[in-house]
């Protein structure tokens, strides 16, 4: 439920309404639907453009309560209510959830179509919400198939509501409807953006971060501990020996693989850390934080983790099931060297493991032995070059 504390239409209750003047009527009927159009066009959010609607009808009309509940997606319970004016119920039940089988709303949700009562004594279903209410005009919020709300017109006088009145009120329920429909779709828009840089930022093989999230979350992480004076550590990890797997067991068998990989892999990062594809079968792991003993020990347990994960390998030259080789960098980022350093020297690295005969880590440093702790941990003034 919503309502502005300094709402003035709670100040300014229904102006005087003359029956018999009807031209006054009929200005101050389509004074409302123009200032409800423009409201309906200009409002920042859904929730200040029907606040303002409801606004409207109660400083222009002799109509006590002025409010538009929303539904929810299967239109069974009433979940939102914008009002104004001097609402008496407690709000309570309309958070919680209103079920459209309570009240004169839910009678109109209910039914689709609009509920004119005359004098709310004689209607069953009406609840009251404030103690002077004589009628009440309840019109479906809907826009093409889709039920959205009810606008409740609760009203003192019972000659206002006439033919006249419930047709501006129908086309305000109109206009409201339009509202919440772009509204919606608005949402929907920025959801499905969402949804589509999710995407973009993953590998649709495993499901984890791709080499686009990879680069940002590096250029990042470099930046961040290069200010922190922090180190920052890459393992790359490298199947072996993939294309005889893909020729012995199929591609498929090969996907299979590098999605229980890049599982293996997960196990290995705690928070802050990422791990992503950075192309074909490999994968690597950054580490924030990280000095190069302990990510040269990680990717020693990841590598033990894999020879005993026992995927068969009936093609390979190491092992009768699946190998990696991992290349392991690290160091204190500098501000003036690219990131793209920690990729060239992890890279090395891996490379001097296969050299080295795959199924092995190596640090980076001329593919120094994993076990060799305590590297240099500054980078060079100038960046290595890639290897690719
Ligand atoms: N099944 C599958 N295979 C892939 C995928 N991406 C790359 N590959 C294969 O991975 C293989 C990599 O082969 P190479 O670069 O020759 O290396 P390797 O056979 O693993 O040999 P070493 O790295 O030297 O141990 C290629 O045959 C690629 O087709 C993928 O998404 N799925």
């Amino acid at each position: 439920m919503s309502n502005e504390a300094d709402n003035p239409a709670t100040e300014a209750p229904g102006l005087p309404w003359d029956v018999q003047d009807a031209p006054a009527r009929r200005a101050t009927l389509t004074r409302i639907l123009v200032r409800i159009a423009r409201e309906a066009l200009q409002g920042d959010d859904l929730e200040s453009l029907l606040q303002g609607i409801c606004n409207c009808l109660v400083v222009e009309l002799p109509v006590p309560i002025a409010s538009i509940i929303l539904l929810d997606e299967p239109a069974t319970h009433f979940v939102r209510e914008v009002w104004a004016g001097e609402l008496m119920l407690d709000p309570q039940p309309i958070a919680t959830g209103w079920p459209v089988t309570r009240g004169a709303s839910g009678r109109c949700a209910r039914l689709g179509t609009p509920q004119l009562i005359l004098d709310v004594d004689d209607d069953p279903d009406y609840i009251a919400g404030h103690p002077e209410v004589r009628s009440e005009y309840l019109v479906p919020i809907r826009h093409r198939q889709r039920l959205h709300g009810v606008l409740n017109i609760e009203c003192t006088r019972p000659e206002f509501l006439d033919a006249e009145a419930c047709a501006v009120f129908d086309a305000v329920a109109d206009v409201v409807a339009g509202a919440i429909h772009f509204a919606r779709i608005a949402d929907e828009l920025t959801e499905a953006n969402h949804k589509l840089e999710r995407l973009s930022m993953s590998d649709g093989l495993t499901g984890i971060a791709n080499r686009r999230r990879f680069d940002r979350q590096l250029e990042a992480d470099w930046a961040r501990l290069a200010r922190e004076r922090r180190p920052l550590a890459l393992l790359i990890v490298d199947a072996d020996a993939f294309k005889p797997l893909n020729d012995a067991l199929g591609h498929l068998r090969g996907d299979e693989c590098l999605r229980e990989l890049a599982h293996l892999c997960g196990r290995f990062a705690g928070d802050g850390d990422l791990v992503a594809r950075f192309g074909g079968e490999e994968l690597v792991l950054l580490l924030p934080g990280c000095e190069l003993a302990r990510a040269c020990a990680i990717a020693e347990s990841l590598r033990l983790a894999v020879a005993d994960a026992a995927m068969p390998h009936p093609a390979s030259p190491v092992a009768p099931h699946v190998t990696v080789s991992i290349g392991v960098s690290a160091c204190v980022p500098q501000a003036n060297v690219p990131p793209e350093w920690l990729v060239a020297t992890a890279d090395r690295a891996m490379y001097a493991a296969k050299q080295g005969g795959r199924n092995q880590v190596r640090a980076a440093d001329e593919g120094v032995a994993a076990s060799a702790a305590g590297l240099s941990q500054e980078p060079p003034r100038e960046a290595a070059a890639p290897r690719r």
